[in-house]
């Protein structure tokens, strides 16, 4: 599902009023009467209802006021407040304002700490609040007389509905400055907004309705930008198809090289997730010395062992046979419990500007490369690197706090820049690709943030690239699919006890959907 800025969504409303012709009071009907779709189907009846709307100066309060007519006709008992003086509001909003004044309807001023006390009022005695004061155009920080009313709505236990976006959260970026209106449900109209998908913003949402107010599709054509919501429909358009009887080698062959003395859960849950993903083949390479654990913890995956350093890491001399390997296999993923050191890094190196199959670079591996970044764009095979903030700080030399504040652009800029396709984790996964894509991934839970979680994404993504996913599709599917599974779980066994292994026995539930 396509996401757009605020500024992206105005031009969108532009091209629609100014190349298709369809008035902006045609679109703010259609917001309204869809916005009370919505409401009707979560009121048992609005006859005799109490609603309460708070109506901004903006269009989103004429929005609000498209609403506040459909209800009173529908038997609704409505109480309008509007927040701003009468003669700021302007244009399409006026016009709707002047029919609900000409019904013989309120306005009930929203202005003063008096007319705070009457919403207070109001609200108690209402069974539905509707938020429409602020949308695309919101910026900042609320005044102190919106912040008190947003405080006695968000604890008086009412449903609240958003319109387009809770007023409080800015529409590109998801950031909340100040006090924010929680809802229950929001209504946004043509597609979602940024903001509704991210942190802090996704937070305040409640449940996201997406609704059609008949903008053309085409109009989306003047939005130069591609970056989408990972969707269920989306997986289902990318999942590899397993056609009729197949030869398991058909279903893609993963060499994983990881591991190092002490560290070999990480790479025994790497290679486990890409055979529970469902390559065909998968082959872990790991120093000799922690060969007979990987060996005794794994039953579908070859294991082999690789000649180490003193330090119990994989040695540099095994480059030539890591190399051969490669030509049997579809895809490598390197990194998991790698551990760190210039012989491996030097190892890393080598590797990835040799191979000529797609790697998926991960944990250690991507330390291995810290401040030879640049080293990435030369490398002829296709990476997915998997980053999070701490790696992708390391790799960058941005501190954590700047990536974070900047997670989609820093991410979209350095996968252009290093040619490659780049998994940013944490809250909210993005996933951009070196052609510009960009892809937020809404599913997962806090409960993944243990051990091992990355490491199980790094097998379930090479195990999808070597079904035949490109390496952006196998990021997107895999990031979906990993937080489908660590829901799953989540709601099996709660967040806090769970471990990343027990992701590994539910990947398959997840993935029977998309079969
Ligand atoms: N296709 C669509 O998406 C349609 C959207 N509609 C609605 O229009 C709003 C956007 O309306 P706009 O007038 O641009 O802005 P807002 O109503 O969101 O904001 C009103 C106004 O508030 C001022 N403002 C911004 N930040 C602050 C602040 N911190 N403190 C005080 N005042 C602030 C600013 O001047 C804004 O202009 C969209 O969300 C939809 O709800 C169309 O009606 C239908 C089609
Ligand atoms: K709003």
């Amino acid at each position: 599902m396509r996401l757009v800025t605020g500024s992206e969504m105005a031009a969108i409303d532009h091209a629609a009023i100014n190349d298709y012709a369809i008035p902006g009071i045609v679109l703010m009907e259609n917001a309204g009467i869809r916005t009370v779709e919505i409401i009707s189907q979560l009121l048992e009846s609005t006859t005799n209802t109490n609603i309460v709307i708070l109506a901004g100066k903006g269009n989103n309060g004429g929005d609000g006021f498209v609403i506040a007519r459909h209800l009173y006709n529908k038997g609704a008992r409505v109480q309008l407040f509007l927040f701003g003086e009468e003669n700021k509001v302007k244009g399409d909003a006026l016009t709707n304002l002047t029919i609900w004044k000409g019904m013989g309807q309120k306005i009930y001023p929203l202005n003063s700490t008096h007319d705070v006390n009457m919403v207070k009022m109001a609200v108690n005695s209402a069974e539905l609040i509707i938020d429409a004061l602020y949308g695309t155009g919101f910026k900042g920080t609320v005044s102190d007389l919106l912040a008190s009313v947003f405080k006695s709505i968000n604890l008086s236990g009412k449903t609240v509905i958003a319109v387009d976006i809770p007023s409080g959260i800015e529409a590109d970026t998801g950031k909340i400055n100040g006090p924010c209106i929680r809802a229950d449900h929001t209504v946004t109209f043509a597609y979602p907004k940024l903001g509704l998908v991210l942190y802090q913003g996704c937070n305040y949402v409640g449940k996201l309705h997406v609704v059609d107010i008949s903008i053309p599709a085409a109009a989306l054509s003047k939005v130069a930008s591609s970056r989408y919501l990972t969707t269920s429909e989306l997986i289902n358009e990318i999942w590899p198809s397993r056609k009729g009887p197949e030869h398991k080698g058909d279903f893609g062959r993963v060499l994983v090289v990881a591991g190092s003395r002490g560290m070999s859960g990480a790479a025994v849950l790497a290679a486990e997730a890409a055979a529970r993903i469902g390559a065909g083949l998968v082959t872990l390479g790991v120093p000799s010395a922690i060969h007979d654990i990987a060996e005794n913890k794994l039953t579908e995956v070859m294991t082999f062992p690789l000649a180490e350093t003193a330090k119990g890491n994989i040695s540099h001399t095994t480059l030539k046979d890591i190399l051969d390997r490669c030509h049997s296999s579809d895809v490598i993923a390197i990194g998991p419990g790698l551990g760190t050191g210039t012989e491996t890094s030097t190892l890393v190196q080598d590797i990835i500007m040799n191979i000529t199959i797609p790697c998926v670079l991960d944990a250690d591996g991507l330390n291995a490369m810290a401040g030879k970044a640049g080293l990435f764009k030369s490398v002829k095979s296709n990476l997915v690197l998997t980053p999070h903030p701490g790696e992708m700080a390391r790799l960058t030399g941005h501190s954590v706090k700047e990536i974070q504040q900047n997670r989609i652009g820093i991410t979209a800029r350095k996968a252009k820049e290093w040619g490659c396709s780049i998994l940013l984790k944490g809250a909210k996964t993005i996933i951009c690709g070196p052609d510009g894509s960009i892809y937020i991934n809404g599913t997962g839970n806090p409960g993944m943030a243990s051990g091992g979680s990355g490491d199980v994404l790094t097998g379930i993504i090479a195990g999808l690239m070597a079904q035949g996913l490109t390496p952006v599709n196998a990021a997107v599917a895999g990031a979906f699919i990993h937080g489908r599974a660590g829901d799953v779980t989540a709601q099996e066994m709660g967040m806090s006890g769970m471990l990343a292994g027990d992701l590994l026995q539910r990947i398959p539930h997840v993935t029977k959907e998309y079969e």
